[in-house]
């Protein structure tokens, strides 16, 4: 099976989901009538709202229902698979750090809440931490998605890779001056998993921030096979999931791990 990806690389308006939601639909339309039709869509890390949390009283999306319904025209309309990057979610009293998958007939796939809340950026004083994997049955394969900080966490992407995952989709709010560590960690976690890795991560200036952009996919060797610049584009790349199992055929990292010593 044979996947294009097309990884939404956007400035996010801070704090103003109706902007951000013309820049979804406005790149949409443009890749609507781009030549190579994606079957799988990814966007950035909380590209509603950026990260203006002292204001998600007034701005967080009320059990993703907002977000939801852009997603789904959104799968509707290109007939992709869409990550959708991650959104405000206020769910029974708390806010999470969401994403939100359909599939290409519009159904919602499945969610996954950001494990691993990152201090520099205020998260733990906001947010809430989510407590499972993000696992999704697409075109009948499986796909995993973790959210930015959590990609430091080689043990979490292990249990997505463990439980199936053949492709890590990461949206992410990745800042300077951390680009050789987005690109390094993002390298690591492919070849260790022999997966792909699909991360899409934003531009432009937000909370002190400036986004490195660099959004990446990194086939199961670790090769980078797309990598987007620091500005506003659409970065596209063909995965071919066959790879996964020739390269896990071709070193058995799996069968020959030892769990047995991995005990603390
Ligand atoms: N939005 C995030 O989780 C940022 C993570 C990050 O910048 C890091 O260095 O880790």
């Amino acid at each position: 099976m044979k996947w294009n990806v097309a990884l939404l690389q956007m400035d996010i308006a801070f704090g103003r989901p109706d902007l951000n939601a013309a820049t979804v639909r406005r790149l949409v339309n443009q890749l609507a009538e781009a030549k190579q039709q994606p079957d799988l869509v990814v966007l950035p890390e909380l590209w509603d709202t950026g990260y203006d949390l002292t204001r998600l009283d007034e701005i967080a999306d009320d059990n993703g229902e907002r977000a939801k319904t852009l997603l789904r025209e959104v799968a509707v309309q290109l007939k992709a698979h869409v990550i959708g990057g991650s959104v405000a979610e206020r769910r029974d009293g708390r806010v999470y750090n969401t994403t939100f998958v359909f599939d290409r007939e519009g159904n919602l796939a499945g969610s996954y809440s950001k494990a691993h809340l990152f201090r520099l950026m205020d998260e733990e004083k906001y947010l809430a931490a989510g407590e499972k994997p993000g696992l999704y049955i697409l075109d009948g394969q499986t796909a995993g998605s973790v959210i930015c900080y959590d990609i430091r966490f080689p043990e979490w992407l292990r249990v997505h890779a463990l439980k199936g995952a053949k492709v890590m989709c990461v949206p992410a709010q990745w800042p300077h001056p951390r680009l050789d560590h987005w690109r390094q960690l993002l390298i690591a976690r492919a070849i260790e998993n022999q997966m792909y890795v699909v991360a899409c991560n934003r531009v432009g200036e937000g909370g002190g921030n400036t986004f490195c952009g660099h959004s990446m996919v990194v086939n199961p060797w670790g090769e980078v096979i797309a990598e987007g610049m620091q500005q506003e584009e659409i970065v596209f790349a063909e995965l071919d999931l066959a790879l996964v199992d020739e390269v896990r055929g071709r070193i058995p990292v799996f069968a020959d791990r030892r769990t047995e010593l991995y005990e603390l």
